[in-house]
Protein backbone atom coordinates (compact mmCIF):
# COMPACT_ATOMS: atom_id res chain seq x y z
CA UNK A 1 0.00 0.00 0.00
CA UNK A 2 2.79 2.74 0.74
CA UNK A 3 4.57 2.16 -2.89
CA UNK A 4 0.77 3.06 -4.12
CA UNK A 5 0.06 6.10 -1.62
CA UNK A 6 3.50 7.32 -1.71
CA UNK A 7 3.13 7.90 -5.83
CA UNK A 8 -0.09 9.27 -5.52
CA UNK A 9 0.68 11.62 -2.72
CA UNK A 10 3.81 12.71 -5.32
CA UNK A 11 1.27 14.02 -8.13
CA UNK A 12 -0.64 15.65 -5.60
CA UNK A 13 1.84 17.58 -3.36
CA UNK A 14 2.78 19.67 -5.90
CA UNK A 15 -0.55 20.95 -6.24
CA UNK A 16 -0.97 22.22 -2.85
CA UNK A 17 -1.15 25.76 -2.13
CA UNK A 18 1.07 25.06 0.76
CA UNK A 19 3.77 23.29 -0.72
CA UNK A 20 6.57 24.51 -0.84
CA UNK A 21 8.76 23.41 -3.28
CA UNK A 22 6.84 24.25 -6.36
CA UNK A 23 8.78 24.32 -9.96
CA UNK A 24 11.00 22.14 -8.50
CA UNK A 25 11.34 18.41 -9.39
CA UNK A 26 10.55 15.84 -6.64
CA UNK A 27 13.51 13.21 -6.60
CA UNK A 28 12.20 11.71 -3.94
CA UNK A 29 8.82 11.28 -1.79
CA UNK A 30 9.09 8.75 1.41
CA UNK A 31 6.56 8.07 4.44
CA UNK A 32 8.78 9.03 7.28
CA UNK A 33 6.43 8.31 10.01
CA UNK A 34 2.80 6.80 9.78
CA UNK A 35 0.19 6.87 12.79
CA UNK A 36 -2.96 4.96 11.95
CA UNK A 37 -5.69 7.65 14.26
CA UNK A 38 -8.20 5.58 13.61
CA UNK A 39 -8.73 2.32 11.78
CA UNK A 40 -11.78 0.86 10.12
CA UNK A 41 -13.77 2.70 7.39
CA UNK A 42 -13.41 5.67 7.34
CA UNK A 43 -9.73 5.05 8.32
CA UNK A 44 -7.57 8.19 8.94
CA UNK A 45 -3.79 8.30 9.00
CA UNK A 46 -1.31 11.37 10.00
CA UNK A 47 1.69 11.03 8.17
CA UNK A 48 5.08 13.06 7.69
CA UNK A 49 6.41 13.01 4.49
CA UNK A 50 9.63 13.90 3.16
CA UNK A 51 10.13 15.13 0.38
CA UNK A 52 13.71 16.04 -1.57
CA UNK A 53 13.84 18.18 -4.17
CA UNK A 54 17.73 18.04 -4.98
CA UNK A 55 20.09 18.67 -1.64
CA UNK A 56 17.10 20.08 0.08
CA UNK A 57 15.26 17.27 2.16
CA UNK A 58 11.63 19.17 3.23
CA UNK A 59 8.74 17.18 5.49
CA UNK A 60 5.20 17.73 5.44
CA UNK A 61 2.04 17.16 7.82
CA UNK A 62 -0.59 14.97 6.32
CA UNK A 63 -3.79 13.66 7.38
CA UNK A 64 -5.47 11.18 4.96
CA UNK A 65 -8.91 10.05 4.93
CA UNK A 66 -9.51 6.45 3.58
CA UNK A 67 -12.78 5.29 2.71
CA UNK A 68 -14.03 2.50 0.49
CA UNK A 69 -16.87 5.04 -0.55
CA UNK A 70 -16.24 8.15 -1.04
CA UNK A 71 -19.12 10.31 -0.80
CA UNK A 72 -19.88 13.54 -2.97
CA UNK A 73 -19.17 15.91 -0.24
CA UNK A 74 -15.49 14.87 -0.03
CA UNK A 75 -14.10 14.48 -4.05
CA UNK A 76 -12.88 17.60 -4.43
CA UNK A 77 -10.43 16.61 -1.90
CA UNK A 78 -9.73 13.46 -3.67
CA UNK A 79 -5.97 12.15 -3.48
CA UNK A 80 -6.17 8.95 -5.48
CA UNK A 81 -7.28 5.18 -5.66
CA UNK A 82 -5.43 3.64 -3.72
CA UNK A 83 -5.27 -0.18 -2.04
CA UNK A 84 -5.57 -0.25 1.57
CA UNK A 85 -5.16 -3.72 3.50
CA UNK A 86 -6.57 -5.34 0.55
CA UNK A 87 -9.14 -3.22 -0.41
CA UNK A 88 -9.61 -0.66 -2.88
CA UNK A 89 -10.03 3.18 -1.38
CA UNK A 90 -10.18 6.40 -1.71
CA UNK A 91 -7.21 8.00 0.18
CA UNK A 92 -8.58 11.87 0.56
CA UNK A 93 -7.34 15.24 2.08
CA UNK A 94 -8.91 14.43 5.43
CA UNK A 95 -8.61 18.35 6.85
CA UNK A 96 -12.01 18.37 5.13
CA UNK A 97 -13.76 15.72 6.33
CA UNK A 98 -15.66 17.16 9.37
CA UNK A 99 -16.51 13.23 10.94
CA UNK A 100 -12.36 13.08 10.79
CA UNK A 101 -10.77 16.16 12.14
CA UNK A 102 -13.73 15.54 15.55
CA UNK A 103 -11.12 12.91 16.41
CA UNK A 104 -8.48 15.93 16.77
CA UNK A 105 -10.92 17.88 19.28
CA UNK A 106 -11.63 14.79 21.29
CA UNK A 107 -7.55 13.73 21.46
CA UNK A 108 -6.93 16.98 22.81
CA UNK A 109 -9.56 16.75 25.17
CA UNK A 110 -8.29 13.70 26.38
CA UNK A 111 -4.19 14.32 26.22
CA UNK A 112 -5.03 11.13 23.95
CA UNK A 113 -1.75 9.20 22.83
CA UNK A 114 -1.51 7.93 19.27
CA UNK A 115 1.25 6.30 18.64
CA UNK A 116 4.17 9.01 17.79
CA UNK A 117 1.30 12.04 18.29
CA UNK A 118 0.36 13.33 21.68
CA UNK A 119 -2.18 15.97 21.99
CA UNK A 120 -2.57 18.42 24.42
CA UNK A 121 -5.22 20.66 26.53
CA UNK A 122 -3.98 24.18 27.60
CA UNK A 123 -4.10 24.48 31.26
CA UNK A 124 -7.53 25.52 32.51
CA UNK A 125 -9.78 24.81 29.33
CA UNK A 126 -12.34 22.34 28.00
CA UNK A 127 -12.55 21.26 24.82
CA UNK A 128 -16.06 21.01 23.52
CA UNK A 129 -15.95 18.06 21.15
CA UNK A 130 -18.97 18.10 19.66
CA UNK A 131 -18.09 20.82 17.05
CA UNK A 132 -17.47 20.44 13.43
CA UNK A 133 -15.30 21.84 11.51
CA UNK A 134 -14.48 23.69 8.39
CA UNK A 135 -11.59 24.19 6.47
CA UNK A 136 -10.48 27.92 6.05
CA UNK A 137 -10.08 29.64 3.01
CA UNK A 138 -7.68 32.10 3.08
CA UNK A 139 -4.16 32.44 1.19
CA UNK A 140 -2.30 30.53 3.78
CA UNK A 141 1.07 28.19 3.91
CA UNK A 142 -0.74 26.16 6.58
CA UNK A 143 -4.13 24.59 7.06
CA UNK A 144 -6.88 25.83 9.63
CA UNK A 145 -9.91 24.30 10.53
CA UNK A 146 -12.24 26.43 12.40
CA UNK A 147 -14.61 24.45 14.67
CA UNK A 148 -17.96 25.79 15.45
CA UNK A 149 -16.58 30.04 15.17
CA UNK A 150 -14.97 28.77 18.57
CA UNK A 151 -11.93 27.49 17.47
CA UNK A 152 -9.07 27.37 15.28
CA UNK A 153 -6.75 24.71 14.65
CA UNK A 154 -3.88 25.14 12.50
CA UNK A 155 -2.07 22.18 11.18
CA UNK A 156 1.54 22.82 10.10
CA UNK A 157 1.71 21.89 7.14
CA UNK A 158 5.53 22.18 6.42
CA UNK A 159 7.00 20.45 9.53
CA UNK A 160 10.58 21.10 11.35
CA UNK A 161 12.26 19.54 14.52
CA UNK A 162 11.59 21.46 17.27
CA UNK A 163 9.28 23.38 19.13
CA UNK A 164 6.84 26.12 17.11
CA UNK A 165 7.98 29.59 18.12
CA UNK A 166 4.00 30.14 17.46
CA UNK A 167 3.63 27.90 20.46
CA UNK A 168 5.85 29.28 22.63
CA UNK A 169 5.27 33.04 22.09
CA UNK A 170 1.42 32.83 22.76
CA UNK A 171 1.56 30.44 25.54
CA UNK A 172 4.01 33.12 27.39
CA UNK A 173 1.95 36.33 26.25
CA UNK A 174 -1.28 34.69 27.36
CA UNK A 175 0.14 33.96 30.89
CA UNK A 176 1.40 37.32 30.85
CA UNK A 177 -2.40 38.68 30.29
CA UNK A 178 -1.71 39.93 26.90
CA UNK A 179 -4.89 41.32 25.20
CA UNK A 180 -3.22 41.02 21.72
CA UNK A 181 -3.27 37.43 21.27
CA UNK A 182 -5.90 34.60 20.39
CA UNK A 183 -5.67 32.60 23.74
CA UNK A 184 -4.09 28.77 23.18
CA UNK A 185 -6.42 26.27 24.32
CA UNK A 186 -4.24 23.13 22.51
CA UNK A 187 -1.82 21.24 20.80
CA UNK A 188 -0.66 18.17 18.92
CA UNK A 189 2.58 17.45 19.34
CA UNK A 190 4.92 14.43 17.67
CA UNK A 191 8.52 13.49 18.25
CA UNK A 192 11.01 14.24 15.31
CA UNK A 193 15.01 13.92 15.19
CA UNK A 194 14.36 13.41 19.42
CA UNK A 195 13.11 16.70 19.58
CA UNK A 196 9.06 17.91 20.35
CA UNK A 197 8.04 18.98 17.55
CA UNK A 198 4.55 20.88 17.06
CA UNK A 199 2.48 19.56 14.65
CA UNK A 200 -0.90 21.88 15.69
CA UNK A 201 -2.04 24.38 17.69
CA UNK A 202 -5.58 25.55 18.44
CA UNK A 203 -6.68 29.04 19.44
CA UNK A 204 -9.82 31.09 20.29
CA UNK A 205 -11.24 31.98 16.93
CA UNK A 206 -12.05 35.69 16.78
CA UNK A 207 -15.67 35.89 15.25
CA UNK A 208 -16.30 39.55 15.31
CA UNK A 209 -12.33 40.39 13.90
CA UNK A 210 -11.59 41.12 10.54
CA UNK A 211 -8.49 40.75 8.63
CA UNK A 212 -5.96 43.56 8.33
CA UNK A 213 -5.15 42.64 4.86
CA UNK A 214 -9.08 43.02 3.78
CA UNK A 215 -9.52 46.30 5.94
CA UNK A 216 -6.53 47.97 4.51
CA UNK A 217 -7.83 47.18 1.22
CA UNK A 218 -11.40 48.51 1.33
CA UNK A 219 -9.66 51.90 2.12
CA UNK A 220 -7.15 51.34 -0.55
CA UNK A 221 -10.40 51.14 -3.11
CA UNK A 222 -12.55 53.57 -1.46
CA UNK A 223 -9.33 56.12 -2.27
CA UNK A 224 -8.98 54.57 -6.23
CA UNK A 225 -12.77 55.53 -6.55
CA UNK A 226 -12.47 58.67 -5.41
CA UNK A 227 -12.45 62.46 -7.34
CA UNK A 228 -8.17 62.83 -8.17
CA UNK A 229 -8.17 66.16 -5.76
CA UNK A 230 -9.77 64.39 -2.72
CA UNK A 231 -6.93 64.31 -0.63
CA UNK A 232 -6.66 60.79 1.21
CA UNK A 233 -7.24 61.90 4.59
CA UNK A 234 -11.16 63.21 3.27
CA UNK A 235 -12.02 59.89 1.47
CA UNK A 236 -14.50 58.05 3.69
CA UNK A 237 -12.76 54.88 3.88
CA UNK A 238 -9.39 55.92 5.56
CA UNK A 239 -7.12 53.78 7.21
CA UNK A 240 -4.73 55.95 8.84
CA UNK A 241 -6.10 55.93 12.26
CA UNK A 242 -6.38 52.08 12.11
CA UNK A 243 -2.92 52.23 10.85
CA UNK A 244 -1.75 54.32 14.03
CA UNK A 245 -3.76 52.05 16.45
CA UNK A 246 -1.97 49.05 14.86
CA UNK A 247 1.32 51.06 15.23
CA UNK A 248 0.70 51.09 19.46
CA UNK A 249 -0.69 47.50 19.38
CA UNK A 250 2.87 46.34 17.87
CA UNK A 251 5.02 48.41 20.37
CA UNK A 252 3.01 46.59 23.33
CA UNK A 253 3.16 43.42 21.53
CA UNK A 254 7.35 44.32 21.71
CA UNK A 255 7.32 45.53 24.98
CA UNK A 256 5.35 42.00 26.08
CA UNK A 257 7.60 39.63 23.76
CA UNK A 258 10.39 41.58 25.50
CA UNK A 259 9.64 40.83 29.06
CA UNK A 260 8.63 37.25 28.23
CA UNK A 261 11.90 35.95 26.78
CA UNK A 262 15.51 36.85 27.02
CA UNK A 263 16.41 40.47 25.51
CA UNK A 264 20.42 41.23 24.01
CA UNK A 265 22.64 43.77 21.83
CA UNK A 266 24.25 42.53 18.91
CA UNK A 267 27.57 44.19 18.18
CA UNK A 268 28.45 45.87 15.41
CA UNK A 269 30.56 43.44 13.55
CA UNK A 270 27.41 41.13 14.22
CA UNK A 271 25.65 43.52 12.32
CA UNK A 272 28.30 43.46 9.55
CA UNK A 273 27.37 39.68 9.58
CA UNK A 274 23.52 40.72 9.38
CA UNK A 275 24.46 42.72 5.94
CA UNK A 276 26.51 40.08 4.72
CA UNK A 277 23.40 37.33 5.00
CA UNK A 278 21.17 39.92 3.46
CA UNK A 279 23.67 40.12 0.45
CA UNK A 280 23.80 36.06 0.57
CA UNK A 281 19.81 35.82 0.43
CA UNK A 282 20.28 38.91 -2.45
CA UNK A 283 22.81 36.54 -4.68
CA UNK A 284 20.51 33.69 -4.53
CA UNK A 285 17.19 36.09 -5.28
CA UNK A 286 18.94 36.95 -8.11
CA UNK A 287 19.64 33.71 -9.34
CA UNK A 288 15.95 31.98 -8.87
CA UNK A 289 14.59 35.31 -10.09
CA UNK A 290 16.14 37.05 -12.60
CA UNK A 291 13.90 40.38 -12.87
CA UNK A 292 15.59 41.26 -9.39
CA UNK A 293 18.93 41.34 -10.91
CA UNK A 294 18.21 44.99 -12.74
CA UNK A 295 17.32 46.16 -8.71
CA UNK A 296 20.14 44.80 -7.03
CA UNK A 297 22.27 47.40 -6.88
CA UNK A 298 19.60 49.50 -4.95
CA UNK A 299 19.43 46.86 -2.01
CA UNK A 300 23.30 46.24 -1.95
CA UNK A 301 23.93 50.08 -1.28
CA UNK A 302 21.26 49.72 1.51
CA UNK A 303 23.18 46.86 3.09
CA UNK A 304 26.74 48.52 2.47
CA UNK A 305 25.36 51.41 4.39
CA UNK A 306 24.35 48.86 6.96
CA UNK A 307 27.65 47.30 7.22
CA UNK A 308 29.47 50.90 7.71
CA UNK A 309 26.66 51.63 10.90
CA UNK A 310 29.15 50.80 13.30
CA UNK A 311 26.49 50.56 16.42
CA UNK A 312 25.44 47.92 18.08
CA UNK A 313 21.00 47.03 17.87
CA UNK A 314 18.79 45.45 20.71
CA UNK A 315 17.93 42.36 20.29
CA UNK A 316 14.24 40.37 21.44
CA UNK A 317 12.04 38.33 20.40
CA UNK A 318 10.06 39.22 17.46
CA UNK A 319 6.81 37.63 15.14
CA UNK A 320 8.94 37.16 12.07
CA UNK A 321 6.62 37.58 9.61
CA UNK A 322 4.72 40.56 10.13
CA UNK A 323 2.48 41.91 7.30
CA UNK A 324 -1.59 43.24 7.25
CA UNK A 325 -2.76 39.44 7.05
CA UNK A 326 -1.31 38.34 10.68
CA UNK A 327 -3.67 41.06 12.14
CA UNK A 328 -7.40 40.85 12.77
CA UNK A 329 -9.20 43.98 14.18
CA UNK A 330 -11.87 43.23 17.09
CA UNK A 331 -14.28 45.67 18.33
CA UNK A 332 -11.53 46.05 20.81
CA UNK A 333 -8.35 46.30 19.54
CA UNK A 334 -5.90 44.92 17.17
CA UNK A 335 -4.78 41.12 17.56
CA UNK A 336 -1.41 39.48 16.18
CA UNK A 337 -1.43 36.38 14.79
CA UNK A 338 1.09 33.65 13.78
CA UNK A 339 3.90 34.16 15.57
CA UNK A 340 5.97 31.27 13.40
CA UNK A 341 8.55 33.60 12.15
CA UNK A 342 9.36 33.85 8.36
CA UNK A 343 8.04 30.23 6.37
CA UNK A 344 11.09 28.50 5.35
CA UNK A 345 13.97 29.33 7.97
CA UNK A 346 15.49 27.34 10.55
CA UNK A 347 13.35 27.22 13.63
CA UNK A 348 16.24 28.03 15.49
CA UNK A 349 16.63 31.63 13.69
CA UNK A 350 12.85 31.85 13.70
CA UNK A 351 13.37 31.47 17.53
CA UNK A 352 16.32 33.34 18.19
CA UNK A 353 16.16 37.27 19.25
CA UNK A 354 16.34 39.97 16.32
CA UNK A 355 15.61 43.26 16.20
CA UNK A 356 12.03 44.31 16.28
CA UNK A 357 12.49 47.11 13.84
CA UNK A 358 12.39 43.91 11.28
CA UNK A 359 8.36 43.67 12.24
CA UNK A 360 7.92 46.99 11.66
CA UNK A 361 10.11 46.88 8.69
CA UNK A 362 7.49 43.90 7.62
CA UNK A 363 4.12 45.97 8.30
CA UNK A 364 5.59 48.52 6.14
CA UNK A 365 6.18 46.11 3.36
CA UNK A 366 2.59 45.43 3.83
CA UNK A 367 0.87 48.51 3.40
CA UNK A 368 3.00 49.09 0.14
CA UNK A 369 1.20 45.58 -0.85
CA UNK A 370 -2.06 46.67 0.03
CA UNK A 371 -1.42 50.09 -1.82
CA UNK A 372 -0.10 48.14 -5.31
CA UNK A 373 -1.93 44.86 -5.58
CA UNK A 374 -4.87 46.29 -6.97
CA UNK A 375 -2.85 48.04 -10.06
CA UNK A 376 -1.99 45.05 -11.86
CA UNK A 377 -4.09 44.87 -14.93
CA UNK A 378 -5.96 47.45 -13.85
CA UNK A 379 -7.11 49.41 -16.47
CA UNK A 380 -5.83 53.05 -14.97
CA UNK A 381 -2.74 51.63 -13.34
CA UNK A 382 -1.03 54.69 -14.69
CA UNK A 383 -3.20 57.30 -13.12
CA UNK A 384 -3.56 55.30 -9.91
CA UNK A 385 0.18 55.11 -8.98
CA UNK A 386 0.32 58.47 -7.79
CA UNK A 387 -2.77 57.58 -5.40
CA UNK A 388 -1.02 54.48 -4.13
CA UNK A 389 1.93 56.43 -3.66
CA UNK A 390 -0.09 58.56 -1.39
CA UNK A 391 -2.01 55.75 0.41
CA UNK A 392 1.03 53.97 1.05
CA UNK A 393 2.86 56.71 2.50
CA UNK A 394 0.29 57.91 4.74
CA UNK A 395 -0.83 54.72 6.32
CA UNK A 396 3.10 54.00 6.89
CA UNK A 397 3.71 57.11 8.54
CA UNK A 398 0.24 56.64 10.52
CA UNK A 399 1.52 53.35 11.71
CA UNK A 400 5.26 54.50 12.50
CA UNK A 401 3.46 57.54 14.61
CA UNK A 402 1.66 54.90 16.56
CA UNK A 403 4.32 52.74 17.13
CA UNK A 404 6.57 55.47 18.82
CA UNK A 405 3.54 56.35 20.64
CA UNK A 406 3.22 53.17 22.08
CA UNK A 407 6.73 52.74 23.36
CA UNK A 408 8.41 51.83 20.45
CA UNK A 409 11.66 53.40 20.04
CA UNK A 410 12.87 54.29 16.67
CA UNK A 411 16.20 56.86 16.27
CA UNK A 412 17.46 58.43 13.83
CA UNK A 413 20.11 56.05 12.89
CA UNK A 414 17.43 53.18 13.15
CA UNK A 415 16.79 54.39 8.80
CA UNK A 416 19.09 52.77 7.89
CA UNK A 417 18.93 49.81 9.73
CA UNK A 418 14.78 50.05 8.85
CA UNK A 419 15.83 50.26 4.92
CA UNK A 420 17.67 47.64 5.02
CA UNK A 421 15.45 45.13 6.44
CA UNK A 422 12.90 46.57 4.37
CA UNK A 423 14.42 45.70 1.32
CA UNK A 424 15.41 42.37 2.81
CA UNK A 425 12.12 41.62 3.23
CA UNK A 426 11.07 42.58 -0.54
CA UNK A 427 14.10 40.41 -1.48
CA UNK A 428 12.04 37.47 0.26
CA UNK A 429 8.46 38.32 -1.11
CA UNK A 430 10.38 38.61 -4.40
CA UNK A 431 10.84 34.95 -4.13
CA UNK A 432 7.86 34.39 -2.57
CA UNK A 433 5.43 35.44 -5.19
CA UNK A 434 7.76 34.29 -8.45
CA UNK A 435 7.26 30.88 -6.70
CA UNK A 436 3.48 31.33 -4.89
CA UNK A 437 1.99 33.93 -7.24
CA UNK A 438 3.90 35.36 -10.60
CA UNK A 439 1.47 37.80 -10.97
CA UNK A 440 2.20 40.16 -7.74
CA UNK A 441 5.98 39.88 -8.67
CA UNK A 442 5.54 43.79 -9.30
CA UNK A 443 4.30 44.19 -6.14
CA UNK A 444 8.12 43.66 -4.06
CA UNK A 445 10.10 44.91 -7.67
CA UNK A 446 8.43 48.32 -7.02
CA UNK A 447 10.16 48.49 -3.37
CA UNK A 448 13.48 48.80 -4.87
CA UNK A 449 12.23 51.85 -7.06
CA UNK A 450 13.82 55.07 -5.13
CA UNK A 451 14.91 55.31 -1.42
CA UNK A 452 11.66 56.59 0.58
N1 LIG B 1 -7.67 33.18 16.01
C1 LIG B 1 -8.19 33.48 14.82
N2 LIG B 1 -9.46 33.92 14.71
C2 LIG B 1 -9.99 34.20 13.48
N3 LIG B 1 -9.34 34.05 12.33
C3 LIG B 1 -8.07 33.63 12.38
C4 LIG B 1 -7.43 33.31 13.63
N4 LIG B 1 -6.18 32.87 13.36
C5 LIG B 1 -6.05 32.92 12.03
N5 LIG B 1 -7.18 33.38 11.43
C6 LIG B 1 -7.39 33.57 9.99
O1 LIG B 1 -6.58 32.63 9.31
C7 LIG B 1 -5.66 33.30 8.43
C8 LIG B 1 -4.37 32.53 8.35
O2 LIG B 1 -3.82 32.39 9.65
P1 LIG B 1 -2.28 32.31 9.89
O3 LIG B 1 -2.05 32.02 11.32
O4 LIG B 1 -1.63 33.56 9.35
O5 LIG B 1 -1.91 31.06 9.00
P2 LIG B 1 -0.63 30.77 8.10
O6 LIG B 1 0.53 30.68 9.01
O7 LIG B 1 -0.92 29.48 7.45
O8 LIG B 1 -0.53 31.89 7.10
C9 LIG B 1 -5.51 34.69 9.04
O9 LIG B 1 -5.11 35.61 8.08
C10 LIG B 1 -6.92 34.95 9.54
O10 LIG B 1 -7.77 35.35 8.47
O1 LIG C 1 1.50 32.44 4.89
P1 LIG C 1 2.02 33.52 5.79
O2 LIG C 1 0.96 34.46 6.23
O3 LIG C 1 2.85 32.97 6.91
O4 LIG C 1 3.05 34.45 4.95
C1 LIG C 1 3.43 34.19 3.61
O5 LIG C 1 2.36 34.53 2.74
C2 LIG C 1 2.02 35.92 2.68
C3 LIG C 1 0.95 36.11 1.63
O6 LIG C 1 -0.22 35.59 2.01
C4 LIG C 1 3.24 36.76 2.32
O7 LIG C 1 2.89 38.14 2.44
C5 LIG C 1 3.02 38.97 1.32
O8 LIG C 1 1.71 39.19 0.77
C6 LIG C 1 0.80 39.86 1.67
C7 LIG C 1 -0.49 40.06 0.92
O9 LIG C 1 -1.05 38.81 0.57
C8 LIG C 1 1.37 41.21 2.10
O10 LIG C 1 0.49 41.83 3.04
C9 LIG C 1 2.73 41.02 2.74
O11 LIG C 1 3.28 42.28 3.07
C10 LIG C 1 3.65 40.29 1.78
O12 LIG C 1 4.89 40.00 2.42
C11 LIG C 1 4.36 36.50 3.30
O13 LIG C 1 5.49 37.27 2.90
C12 LIG C 1 4.67 35.00 3.30
O14 LIG C 1 5.66 34.72 4.27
Amino acid sequence: MTTSLQELLAGWITGQRWFAGKGRVIDDLSIEHRTDIQTGDPGLLHLVLSVRQGERRTRYQLLVGLRTSLPDRLKHVLIGSCDWEGRECSAYDAAHDAELTRILLEGMESFRRAGRLAFHRAPGIEIDTSLRSLVLTVEQSNTSLVYGDRYILKLFRQINAGLNPELEVITALAAAGSTHIARPYGWIETDLDAQPTTLAIMQEFLANANEGWALALTSVRDLYGSPPDVPAEEVGGDFAAEAYRLGVATAEVHRELAAAFPIGVVEPPEVKRMAERFRDRLDQAVAEVPQLAAHASVAHAAYDRLADLDRAVAVQRVHGDYHLGQVMRTPGDWVVLDFEGEPGQPLSERRGLDTPLRDVAGMLRSFDYAARHLLAGHPEAATLTGRADEWSARNRAAFLGGYSEGGGRISGDDAVLLRALELSKAVYEVVYEARNRPTWLPIPLAAFRSPR
